[in-house]
């Protein structure tokens, strides 16, 4: 499972948990504009959008999990088992191999309005990068400060989405995810009336009551309204300190906890990162499961007209900070 959500203050925020029970070694990965982007099936963009994200190198290749350009417009692909379905290649199409996704929108689109237009040209097709790493099952999620759609390939087609919660979790699809939130819209942070019945004497025993029956479980659909809830109901100073350490809380209420969610014996998924970006200023903020410290790394801090992809692995180790 995975959740992403974007958060506005003064910059716009936005990220995502990865929860599996492997990793596959990402790292975080700057691709500067002059990276010889190559496509499976002859697509050409030579000089382009610089972009950082989390990635899966494999032959100087980054197979982007999330990344966000230096325009300011970011994505996410997050599972989406058993729904997910790819075209096959069309002669004459703009064909584009689902894990080229991600870089073929972000190296070309300066905004969320461009890649709208962008995807209507695409032909996403069912091409695995090679026989180790088959075609995974994945939407996505892509924002900038303007708003939020859903990408969501089916076997009836390509679904665009208007994201108005700028949320994504997994399953079912965002329009059953976006119609269940109905089923909540009763849920406050305010203390609730007594609507019961004027005939019982009803009370507030404690603080919080406005949500309850909010969903507390690990599932998808919990997920997107337990996240969908924090987000829009959260509160922080629009610094960059508080706005990332609010994105984190935020994140931080569908994060999941090693031995919670069991996937095959003795197998358990836990959040293996999470992430946070400033879209405006192109910082790329990770915590992991093993390392609760956010650390930053900032594009702007390497060459961005160079050639070569800079990577740096992830930090996983907590440091204590002793204050005795
Ligand atoms: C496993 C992850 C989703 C986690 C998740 O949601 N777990 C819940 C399970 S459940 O849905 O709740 O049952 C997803 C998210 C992004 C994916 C990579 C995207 C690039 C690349 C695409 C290639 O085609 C295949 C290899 C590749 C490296 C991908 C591997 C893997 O697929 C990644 C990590």
């Amino acid at each position: 499972m995975c959740t992403a959500a974007t958060y506005q203050t003064k910059d716009f925020y936005m990220g995502r948990t990865l929860d599996y029970e492997f990793s596959y070694g990402e790292k975080i990965a700057i691709m500067p504009r002059n990276y010889p982007l190559q496509y499976r099936h002859g697509l050409k963009n030579i000089e382009h959008y610089a972009m950082i994200g989390m990635a899966h190198v494999v032959e100087d290749y980054p197979l982007y999990y999330d990344a966000v350009n230096e325009k300011g417009l970011g994505m996410a692909g997050l599972n989406f088992v058993g729904n997910a379905c790819y075209q096959e290649v069309k002669e004459g199409a703009v064909n584009v191999a689902q894990y080229e996704f991600i870089p073929w929108i972000l190296s070309q689109c300066a905004s969320l309005n461009e890649a709208k237009k962008l995807i209507q040209t695409m032909n996403l097709v069912n091409t695995p990068y090679n026989e180790q790493l088959p075609v995974a099952s994945l939407h996505w999620i892509i924002a900038d400060q303007s708003g939020s759609i859903t990408v969501e390939s089916v076997k009836e087609g390509l679904n665009i989405y208007e994201n108005p919660v700028g949320v994504l979790a997994n399953n079912p699809s965002f329009d059953k995810q976006l119609f269940n939130l109905n089923n909540y819209m009763s849920l406050s942070p305010k203390q609730p009336q007594n609507l019961f019945s004027k005939e019982l004497d009803l009370q507030t025993y404690s603080r919080g009551m406005g949500a309850l029956g909010l969903p507390g479980d690990l599932s998808s659909m919990s997920r997107f309204v337990r996240v969908a809830f924090t987000k829009m109901n959260g509160q922080s100073r629009d610094n960059e300190r508080d706005s990332v350490n609010q994105f984190f809380h935020i994140l931080g209420s569908v994060e999941q906890q090693r031995g919670c969610c069991e996937v095959a014996d003795g197998k358990y998924e836990i959040t293996i990162y999470t992430s946070c970006w400033n879209s405006q200023k192109g910082i790329y903020y990770y915590t992991t499961y093993n390392r609760r410290q956010i650390t930053a790394v900032n594009m702007h801090k390497v060459n961005l007209d160079a050639q070569q992809l800079t990577t740096y692995p992830m930090l996983d180790d907590e440091e204590f900070y002793e204050q005795n």
